[in-house]
Order: C-alpha cells, then sequence, then structure tokens
C-alpha cells in the first residue's frame, strides 16, 4: 500500500513532468484561462520571439475587468488605457487561435464564471489564470491558482508551469448553517478566525458536512476567496453534485470519455489517515451572517456585533486598525447595524451568478431602494444575465430602483466607469475591501448577496434575518 494522500497530493502527483534538483518540479497544465489585463505583454513576447500557443485548445479567453457594463457598451470604451487592454486581448486571441468570448459574445464574462459555465473547469485539473482569484475552480476539484504575467507566457508557449508544492491545509465545517448564513459567511469567517496570513504556504482543502451540503455556486464563493486567507489555493472533493453540474456543459467530455473521466474524479479525494500540516475547525452553527468592518477581508464580524476599538487588537494590529477605522470614517463602539451606506454593488467572481442574484432578488422582491442609496447589479456573465431575466429577476431589481447591468467585474476593483465617489460607502458582494479598491477613498463593506440587498433597502448595514423576520434573528 502506498502513503494515504491528500487531494492535493493526488492532483499535483498526476501533473508533474519532471522534478529538478532544486525542490521545484514541472507541472502540466490543463487548463489556461486569460484575461486582458496580466496577458498583453506575454502575447507580446511570444511575438517578439517568433512563438506560437502551445495548446491553443486548452487556452480561454475573455475580457472582464475593463468591460463597461452599460447597455451602450457595444459604442465602445473611453478610457484609453482600458481599451488598449481590451483591443490588444481582440487582436491576440484572433492571431494566436485561442477560444474567445469577446464583448459581443453572450457568453462573455468574468473570466472565473465563464470557465465552469463553459465546462472548460473539471475536476482534477491543473487550472491556471493570471489571476489571483482563479482559486474559485478549485470548487471542482482542481488544483487552480493565480500566476504572473511572466508565468503567463510561459504557460502560453510550454502549457507546463515550474512549482514548489504548498503544504497541506485542512479547513473543516462541521455541521450546518443556521436559516440566513450562506457560503459568503463562511469563507469570510474563515478568514476572520486565520487571519489573511493564515492559509500562507499552504493549499486548503475545504471540507465537512457544511461544505458538501453547499450547491457547486456556493462551493465557488468559499473557494474563491481562498486567496484572500493567504493560501495558494482552495479545494473541494468533487462529488455527485460535481459531476451533476459538469455534465452536458459545452466543454465537458461526452460519451465514453465522459465514463473515463468519472472513473478518475472518483478517486480524487483525500484517503484517511492523510497528513495535513495545518487543521482549522469551524462550527457551522456559530456562524452568523458577517460583514466587513475595515480594510482588509480579515476585519469581519458578525452582525450583530460593534465596530471594535484600536484597543481590542494586538501588536502591530493596533496601528492597522486606527488606520482602518480613520479610512472607513467610523467610530469605537457604533453598531455594525448603525453604519449608513450609499451604495450597493451585487456582482463580481465570488458573488455574481444565478444562486446569488436569486438570493438578493428575493430580499429585494416587493421593496424599494432606501432614499439616497444608488445600486447596481451585475451578472457574471452574460448567461447568468439571461438566466436571470428568463425568471424575472431583472425587474424585481428594477422596481426597486437598482441598476440592471451587463457582465464584467465592474464595481469590484473600479476598472471600468462603475466606481465609489470619495468617501461613498458601499455594502458589496466582492472579495476585498482595500483602500481605494472601488474607487479613489471609497469604502467597503464586504458581505453575502442577502446581506447586501437587505443594506440596499434599508439604507444601513442589517441583519437580512430581522428583515425576513426568519426564526433565528
Ligand atoms: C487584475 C488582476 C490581476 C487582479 C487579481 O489578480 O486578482 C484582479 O482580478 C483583482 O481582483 O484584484
Ligand atoms: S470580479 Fe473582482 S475579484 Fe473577480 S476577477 Fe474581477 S476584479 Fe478580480
Amino acid at each position: 500500500m502506498s502513503a494515504p494522500k491528500t487531494l492535493y497530493d493526488k492532483i499535483w502527483d498526476a501533473h508533474v513532468v519532471s522534478e529538478d534538483e532544486d525542490g521545484t518540479s514541472l507541472l502540466y497544465i490543463d487548463r489556461h484561462l486569460v484575461h486582458e489585463v496580466t496577458s498583453p505583454q506575454a502575447f507580446e513576447g511570444l511575438r517578439m520571439a517568433g512563438r506560437k500557443v502551445r495548446a491553443p485548445e486548452k487556452t480561454i479567453a475573455v475580457p472582464d475587468h475593463n468591460v463597461p457594463t452599460t447597455l451602450d457598451r457595444a459604442k465602445g470604451i473611453e478610457n484609453e488605457e482600458s481599451r488598449i487592454q481590451v483591443d490588444a486581448l481582440d487582436k491576440n486571441a484572433k492571431d494566436f487561435g485561442v477560444n474567445y468570448y469577446p464583448v459581443s459574445d453572450v457568453r462573455q464574462g468574468i473570466v472565473h464564471i465563464v470557465g465552469p459555465e463553459q465546462g472548460w473547469t473539471l475536476p482534477g485539473m491543473t487550472v491556471v489564470c493570471g489571476d489571483s482569484h482563479t482559486a474559485t475552480h478549485g470548487a471542482f476539484g482542481a488544483l487552480a491558482h493565480g500566476i504572473g504575467t511572466s508565468e503567463v507566457e510561459h504557460v502560453l508557449a510550454t502549457q507546463t508551469l515550474i512549482q514548489s508544492k504548498s503544504k497541506n491545509m485542512k479547513v473543516e465545517i462541521t455541521g450546518k448553517l443556521r436559516p440566513g448564513v450562506t457560503a459568503k459567511d463562511i469563507t469570510l469567517s474563515v478568514i476572520g478566525a486565520t487571519g489573511t496570513a493564515g492559509g500562507t504556504g499552504h493549499v486548503i482543502e475545504y471540507c465537512g458536512e457544511a461544505i458538501r451540503e453547499l450547491s457547486m455556486e456556493g462551493r465557488m464563493t468559499v473557494c474563491n476567496m481562498a486567496i484572500e486567507g493567504g493560501a495558494r489555493a482552495g479545494l473541494i472533493a468533487p462529488d455527485e453534485k460535481t459531476f451533476e453540474y459538469v455534465k452536458g456543459r459545452a466543454h465537458a467530455p461526452k460519451g465514453a470519455q465522459w465514463e473515463a473521466a468519472l472513473h478518475w474524479w472518483k478517486q480524487l479525494y483525500t484517503d484517511e489517515g492523510a497528513h495535513f500540516d495545518k487543521v482549522v475547525t469551524i462550527k457551522a452553527e456559530e456562524i452568523e451572517p458577517v460583514v466587513t468592518w475595515g480594510t482588509s477581508p480579515e476585519d469581519v464580524l458578525p452582525i450583530s456585533g460593534s465596530v471594535p476599538a484600536p484597543e481590542d487588537f494586538k501588536g502591530g494590529k493596533v496601528e492597522a486598525a486606527k488606520r482602518a477605522l480613520d479610512y472607513m470614517g467610523l467610530e469605537a463602539g457604533t453598531k455594525l447595524t448603525d453604519i449608513k451606506i450609499d451604495v450597493v454593488f451585487i456582482g463580481s467572481c465570488t458573488n455574481g451568478r444565478i444562486e446569488d442574484l436569486r438570493a438578493a432578488a428575493e430580499v429585494v422582491k416587493g421593496r424599494k431602494l432606501a432614499d439616497g442609496v444608488r445600486a447596481m447589479v451585475v451578472p457574471g456573465s452574460g448567461l447568468v444575465r439571461a438566466q436571470a431575466e428568463e425568471e424575472g429577476l431583472d425587474k424585481i431589481f428594477l422596481d426597486a430602483g437598482f441598476e440592471w447591468r451587463m457582465a464584467g467585474c465592474s464595481m469590484c476593483l473600479a476598472m471600468n466607469p462603475d466606481q465609489l465617489a470619495e468617501g461613498e460607502r458601499c455594502a458589496s458582494t466582492s472579495n476585498r475591501n482595500f483602500e481605494g479598491r472601488q474607487g479613489y477613498k471609497g469604502r467597503t463593506h464586504l458581505m453575502s448577496p442577502a446581506m447586501a440587498a437587505a443594506a440596499a433597502v434599508t439604507g444601513h448595514l442589517t441583519d437580512v434575518r430581522k428583515l425576513m423576520e426568519m426564526e433565528d434573528a
């Protein structure tokens, strides 16, 4: 019998092409996702060297960060820097013959939503992209992580990547979530518990009853933020839900190939007795709907709490908390539910999928935006948008006074005109609350789609369970 292996060990071992004396390995890459921000120099490097893309059929490109999300976006991009990046991707995709979903294609959207949607992301694969939130694809039991632009060029040219193996970390969420608590609350609570450096040097495998009970979309939300917890990647072992989600998608295997793939996918679990270098266990029943109060994803608290005081922290964190409170314009001791908001953003690769829009719409239905609040819903892909319209969700949002946008990263990072004005405070379903992330001097509170919707209709941070009169509130 060979030694018990973790899921990460198994995928790693299946992809090692060669091992170097310096301890690094050359890994085969199954899927290379590409967006317009981190790829221009990589393609240019190939062009200058007279090289080709080694496996264009395994390379998938889509513009997302810079694209306008207004209905008239076919008119083109005003901002020159943004336009140059998107135009470059248009040209590079054509010149190098890779799979491409241009802005005019209904399948266009955020790269991490398009990959799974089109069946490019499959269990047991290695998936890379010049983007830190590539961790999202780990929800399928794929080893997925971000790479830098020079690595993008290396993968384009060789379909391989030089890597050092990470350590194994297990995050187990035991028991069942209470009503009104979502995948976003799990992933933020994990970071609250471990800190943004808690996963450094590790690949996290999320497991436990609460993870198994999540839908594939919820699992993507959890893995999406593995990087915010410092980890190289997040993983969830594939199961029947995974196979069901993947089956029949455009680029999923078919017929005999499907059967062969299933055979391999069913071996993708951590063996009994396999070693983890670090283990974190959280009880699902103890997780509440949470929001962030500061400028790091670890600045997270249950909505029933109050803004902390710098003295509540230790060491270097005291100064960081002072600065965060100052930047956020918050006073220690303020009840979180007394924090008024100006803007609501529902979207991003964390929470821009159909179930997220359904959850938000359920809260918004029959209600109106609070006075003075502006809000936008930005579906994660054109197909998510179409599905939502088929279900009448667009009408619910429009009737309440929300803007209903086209797909893209949008106000998650404000590379397009969707930005906060100075000092504006936003309830956001995205994954980063860094200073200026959503616009110069803009302030971000991260939360789930249901919680963002509750803030939209009340005008302040709100416990969605109270608004919806759920038993646990
Ligand atoms: C632009 C890109 C490189 C960046 C990332 O890597 O994550 C972006 O997607 C983000 O979310 O900050
Ligand atoms: S939606 Fe946000 S986090 Fe996701 S890839 Fe785009 S900018 Fe990055």
